[in-house]
């Protein structure tokens, strides 16, 4: 459980510390008040990304040289600042040159009105959920996939030099090895969203009658990328990269055998996107015997009144849980913390 949080210079926050004593905590304030930053500081301290934006200089005070986040945990001591010149890690006071030794300790699952985007966003959100959720999950994932992008990149770069006629030994030796790494994360991927699937099918019923399902598109299966590899050269050479591969799969949600994307309501895609987050919570439950953090923000938005008090009935009991929203709720069971508009 998370037991204090201390922010220097993130987004609006100056200076705050914040001490959570329930397993319960619901942060309110007005807008602006910088309740998203919060959740965002958490996510970013489990994962070294914030889950909106990918110019992290928008993380630090404006006008300021650096961001700090301190978190402490039963167990555990995070630090994390970054500043112009990169990101330094720490846990227990105990540097983490490489990030993948950071990356995982601390378990979150988060929701947040952006990842709507796994519905109605593009493919690289839907591989950038699958790859950032599963490597986390999955050291021999994240290998592969640093495998993959790195012979990608030779790969794409040797199409630019290279003519049709010219010798192709060092392609195809590139293209084994992409292949190596690429077929190991198709395969990856089915098993990833094979497990997430089932826990979706207990998940959803609880909040809906329809039928849910992730089904996973790969660009190609591991037989036709290694015949794509092996036979398509001169098309990858014309066209000066990698046209074919796991860095083009995609999935989508089947929606009562429908793409939810054009099919669910706004209200129904929230809610097919948060059962899909408390189905990654169980999972990762079950994987890890670690505790997780339930990160939700702004997530009863949309939901009528029925869905919103189903889905605070059914949220899990064994987990914290830091919820925002701009209106108050009541509760024993629930740490209120109310955030002034700092800046
Ligand atoms: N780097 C930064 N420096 C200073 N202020 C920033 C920075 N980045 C964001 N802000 C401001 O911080 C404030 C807090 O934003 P945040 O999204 O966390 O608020 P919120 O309480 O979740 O709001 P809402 O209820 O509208 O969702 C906003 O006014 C935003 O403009």
């Amino acid at each position: 459980m998370i037991k204090k949080l201390v922010l220097k210079n993130f987004r609006n926050h100056e200076f705050i510390e914040l001490k959570f004593e329930k397993p319960f905590v619901y942060i309110h304030g007005i807008n602006g008040s910088g309740k998203t930053s919060v959740l965002e500081s958490i996510y970013f301290c489990a994962t070294t990304k914030s889950h909106r934006t990918a110019d992290e200089k928008e993380l630090i005070l404006r006008n300021e040289p650096f961001m700090q986040i301190k978190l402490t945990t039963d167990e555990d001591r995070y630090d994390i600042v970054l500043s112009k010149n990169g990101k330094r890690a720490s846990i227990n006071g105990v540097e983490k040159r490489k990030i993948s030794d950071f990356i995982g300790h601390l378990r979150v699952v988060m929701f947040a009105p952006e990842d709507l985007d796994l519905i109605k966003g593009s493919p690289s959100n839907r591989r950038q959920f699958l790859d950032l959720e599963w490597m986390q999950l999955n050291k021999n994932y994240l290998k592969n996939l640093n495998t993959y992008k790195n012979v990608l990149k030779q790969r794409n770069s040797l199409l630019k030099k290279i003519g049709v006629d010219d010798d192709y030994t060092f392609l195809n030796i590139l293209g084994e090895q992409l292949f190596e790494a690429g077929s190991e994360i198709i395969k990856e991927r089915i098993l990833f969203i094979e497990e997430l699937n089932r826990y979706l099918e207990e998940i959803y019923p609880l909040f809906s009658n329809h039928k849910v399902k992730i089904i996973y598109e790969p660009d190609v299966n591991e037989k036709g990328f290694k015949n794509y590899l092996q036979k398509q050269q001169k098309q990858d050479i014309l066209y000066q990269t990698t046209l074919s591969g796991p860095h083009r799969d995609d999935f989508y949600i089947d929606f009562n055998g429908f793409d939810a994307k054009s099919y669910a309501s706004q209200g129904e895609q929230r809610l097919i996107v948060v059962a899909l987050k408390l189905a990654l919570l169980k999972l990762i439950e079950k994987k890890t015997s670690k505790q997780v953090v339930l990160l939700l923000d702004d997530v009863l938005s949309e939901l009528d009144l029925e869905k919103q008090e189903l889905f605070l009935k059914h949220l899990p009991k064994e987990h914290q849980i830091l919820m925002n929203s701009a209106l108050p709720v009541q509760g024993d069971h629930i740490q209120m913390i109310h955030l002034k508009k700092e800046i």
